[in-house]
């Protein structure tokens, strides 16, 4: 399925963050948002999955207009915003087996914990993770569940050299297996390995 904006416009109290802003991630694509501090990349972002909504214009998604409520569209949209946020009381592993489990899926949580270098943190509590192993927990969170777009703000933040070759190599196989992927970067290799379009703001 593919998501995007077309002619999509916002603003927070009449000062404008983006106007006319159109493209589409289509399936096995993905598309790097650029842009400096403030840009406006997470707002964005957050309008594309309905956490914002957009002052005019439209949010597409599988080429028609966007109801952000529909399961439909949580069903497909797996994302990792700016913020993520986690029970405090659920540890690692039990987290991931509940996401599996709300969306009826059959991954295999302990290789996806294994994947973002979690296998050891699994029965540890979310405040007691360092902030990258809570990034990995974010990430994880979208490989557990099926999906066929995803929403990643900045995934390379926190994590470090290995952890931003994985992650490079984790999106291209998202678009591979036809996935469309929307992320913001300031990562220009991540950016250049994975993206097919970059639109900056
Ligand atoms: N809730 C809010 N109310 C008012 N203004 C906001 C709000 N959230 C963000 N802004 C403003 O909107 C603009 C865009 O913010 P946004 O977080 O989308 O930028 P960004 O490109 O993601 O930045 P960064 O690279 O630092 O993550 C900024 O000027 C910010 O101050």
């Amino acid at each position: 399925m593919s998501l995007g904006v077309g002619d999509a416009c916002f603003s927070y109290g009449g000062v404008p963050v983006f106007a006319g802003l159109s493209f589409v991630a289509a399936p096995g694509e993905a598309v790097a948002v650029l842009g400096a501090n403030g840009s406006g990349k997470s707002t964005l972002l957050r309008c594309l999955v309905g956490a914002e909504v957009l002052d005019s214009g439209r949010v597409l998604f599988d080429g028609g207009v966007v109801d952000e409520s529909s399961g439909a569209f949580r069903a497909a949209v797996a994302s990792l915003l700016d913020d993520a946020d986690y029970f405090p009381d659920v540890s690692v592993v039990e987290h991931l087996r509940l996401l599996a489990w709300l969306h009826g899926s059959t991954a295999d949580v302990s290789a996806v914990l294994s994947e973002v270098g979690l296998t050891s943190a699994a029965d540890q509590l979310p405040p007691t993770l360092s902030s990258g192993q809570r990034h990995r927990l974010g990430l994880a969170s979208c490989f557990v569940r099926p999906r066929s777009v995803l929403v990643l703000d900045e995934p390379e933040q926190r994590l470090d050299t290995a952890g931003r070759t994985w992650l490079r190599s984790r999106l291209l196989a998202e678009k591979a297996s036809g996935v469309a992927v929307v992320f913001a970067s300031h990562d220009q290799e991540l950016v250049e390995a994975v993206a097919c379009r970059t639109v900056t703001l």
